[in-house]
């Protein structure tokens, strides 16, 4: 019998830990996180717990820059000590956006992040990331197992759960967000439309409505994968405002907004943002353990926990 277990980067290990307990529910699962230390010129030593033969490698990746190489050697050490099964559970996948070379020269962020992701694991489990233009998640990851799974059975239930005036209109603030608002307005048997956003630059969008006299009185809730510089959201929730719109609310799979921006969103008049846990962030109202674990389940077979040794 072989044995599994499940090591985390320290910023998402609260979120790691939910996910071990539910998997590993009556299996006791064993859960390390990961330790990091910044040497004085900036390199990290990275030291991982002892490797199970399957070993789960939970980070999401916001900020992602020091934690790809946090991950590398992480899998570095994990393979060394034996893991002949990684698999990296990235609640937010980075670099996803970048899909094409949108000037001369640019790299193809979503292309490199793929290959590079691919030399160090066997399978890759994520949430909505961002494939806009890219059909399929295993057009990032050809030569390795992926699955991007949806936020929005999790998001229905929380909205479900918390109660939703059916008068409400789903908004997706541009083309991008159409395959989520269309899913939760389904799940949630509510009206949607989905605005055409330009932009200009990383901060900077214009947002049209088709239909200004749709939210005439009523309340709107925007959907969307991921808030950033959070224009697209404000410029948005201006917009519905000028319409007509009673209340402004939205919810996000993923949270990358610096906190302290939630004044401006409410400056803006959108009364409260909800986040999944993808990312640790002060708005998080919905966990996305259940999701995961549903997608983790294959790995348990004929394992069993390795003992949790700190
Ligand atoms: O406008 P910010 O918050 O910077 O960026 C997030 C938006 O940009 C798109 O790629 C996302 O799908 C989302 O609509």
């Amino acid at each position: 019998m072989s044995t599994i277990a499940l090591q985390a980067l320290p910023s998402g290990a609260s979120a790691a830990k939910r996910l071990a307990a539910r998997l590993g529910v009556g299996l006791g699962l064993g859960f390390d996180e990961i330790a990091l230390h910044r040497f004085p010129d900036g390199e990290l030593r990275v030291t991982v717990a002892p490797a199970a033969d399957t070993t789960i490698l939970f980070a999401s990746l916001d900020q992602p820059n020091d934690k790809l190489i946090a991950l590398l050697f992480a899998a570095e050490a994990l393979r060394r000590d034996g893991a002949r099964r990684l698999v990296l559970v990235a609640p937010y996948l980075c670099y996803m956006r970048q899909d094409i070379a949108f000037h001369p020269g640019e790299a193809i962020s979503q292309r490199a992040m793929g290959r590079l992701l691919a030399t160090l694991v066997d399978r890759v489990v994520t949430v909505d990331a961002h494939l806009h233009r890219t059909p399929d998640i295993r057009s990032v990851f050809p030569d390795i197992e992926a699955e991007n799974l949806s936020a929005m059975p999790a998001i229905a239930d929380a909205l479900a759960a918390d109660g939703i005036d059916p008068a409400t209109v789903l908004i997706g603030p541009d083309a991008e967000s159409e395959p989520w608002v269309n899913d939760l307005a389904g799940r949630l048997r509510l009206q949607h439309t989905v605005a055409r956003k330009t932009r200009h630059g990383d901060r900077s969008v214009d947002i049209d409505f088709a239909d200004p006299m749709l939210l005439a009185g009523r309340p709107a809730l925007m959907v969307d994968d991921i808030v950033s510089s959070g224009a697209t959201l404000a410029v948005a929730a201006r917009a519905l405002r000028a319409m007509g719109a009673t209340a402004i609310d939205a919810v996000v799979t993923h949270a990358l907004f610096p906190a302290a921006m939630v004044t401006a969103f409410n400056d803006a008049g959108i009364r409260s943002i909800r986040s999944t846990d993808s990312v640790p962030h002060p708005t998080n109202a919905i966990a996305l353990d259940e999701v995961l674990a549903a997608a983790l389940r294959s790995e348990l077979g004929t394992t069993r926990s390795r003992e949790t040794t700190r």
